[in-house]
């Protein structure tokens, strides 16, 4: 593994920062010989709707795991909504809704009886309060009409809205979604979407894994960058991005040509689907252009690029022996 940077932190230090609703400190996993975590010294600030983003295999899965108790750490200390994990996992977890692995549904009732049986299970309903809740829960994921048809004939969708409707069969404080769009189509995504921005709304703090950038940087407040198992970025997410040094977008027939050219002139460049990005930190744009223009590579189009989420990835993995792969 490369040695990895300080992580890159936006936002107040947590001394004069909001309250925690999750935090970490020097967060460790092993299994064998492989590091799945390292240390990680996550936060989760009170009412943010934080994406947990990395590639695949980047710890992601193992720190949901041990912020909800069900992996024991190697090393490090765990706090949920202020109580020490595993030792108060009795005092946390009745406020945390989490949809963590694929949830054991039983095939063959439907969503809704499969709801009254997680319900039961629930210390905070009381019998009589379980069918209302259960009601209601599938009204909030949008499945009123479908919880009288059985869980085996759903749409991925739909399996992944029953899984979060039984995290909120009661009010939480905080929701633990890990990977709650895979698979999902366009509108499933939406719908998952829609759940968190009413979550949000409510004041609930939300934690959401993802590989899909552009869904984190349409959803979240805030973003934490696992890479490798340790913690390369975390903050609020337009102070991340505006803290971003600006690039300039150029498009070439030519991109191994212009990247070669533009490194062998010390300026950092990264391929991208129609040429290169630039960055405008050690030399401004009429620069890069001479130099590309007096290496002999075509330049038919050249603008400034507003930093998204894939560039501040694309630098803080940049160092990766494998170049993670993420998806947009
Ligand atoms: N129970 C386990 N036994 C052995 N290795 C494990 C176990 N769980 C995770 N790992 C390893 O730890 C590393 C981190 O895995 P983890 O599932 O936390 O990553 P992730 O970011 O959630 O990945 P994905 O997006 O693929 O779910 C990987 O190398 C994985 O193979």
């Amino acid at each position: 593994m490369t040695a990895q940077a300080e992580p890159v932190v936006a936002g107040p230090s947590q001394q004069e920062g909001p309250a925690l609703a999750a935090r970490t400190r020097g967060l460790r996993k092993t299994y064998g010989r492989t590091v799945a975590v390292d240390h990680v010294d996550l936060d989760v600030p009170e009412g943010a709707v934080l994406g947990m983003l990395g590639p695949n295999g980047s710890g992601k899965t193992t720190t949901i795991r041990m912020l909800l108790g069900l992996v024991q750490p190697t090393e490090g200390e765990v706090e949920l909504l202020g109580h020490a994990m595993p030792e108060r996992a009795a005092d946390a977890l009745p406020d945390v809704g989490a949809l963590v692995e694929g949830p054991g549904f039983h095939p063959f009732l439907s969503g809704r009886e499969n709801l009254l049986r997680l319900g039961a299970a629930e210390p905070r309903l009381t019998a009589g309060q379980i069918s209302a809740a259960v009601d209601d829960a599938l009204e909030r994921v949008g499945l009123s009409r479908a919880g009288g048809r059985r869980y085996r004939g759903y749409s991925l969708g739909m399996k992944q809205r029953l899984g979060l409707a039984g995290a909120l069969l009661v009010p939480r404080r905080l929701v633990v979604l890990d990977e709650p769009t895979n698979g999902l189509d366009p509108a499933g995504t939406r719908e998952i979407r829609s759940v968190i921005a009413d979550l949000h709304r409510e004041g609930v703090t939300v934690l959401v894994s993802s590989h899909l950038l552009a869904e984190v940087e349409a959803t979240c407040t805030h973003v934490a960058v696992l890479n490798e198992g340790t913690l390369v970025a975390q903050g609020d997410l337009t102070e991340l991005l505006e803290s971003e040094s600006p690039g300039l977008e150029v498009s070439t027939t030519d991109a191994s040509a212009a990247v070669a050219a533009l490194r062998a002139a010390h300026l950092n460049a990264r391929p991208t689907p129609d040429g290169v990005r630039v960055e405008l930190t050690r030399a401004a744009a009429p620069d890069v252009i001479a130099t590309l223009v007096g290496a002999g590579v075509p330049v038919h189009e050249a603008r400034r690029s507003r930093t998204g989420l894939e560039d501040l990835f694309a630098r803080l993995t940049q160092d990766s022996e494998e170049a993670p792969t993420w998806t947009s």
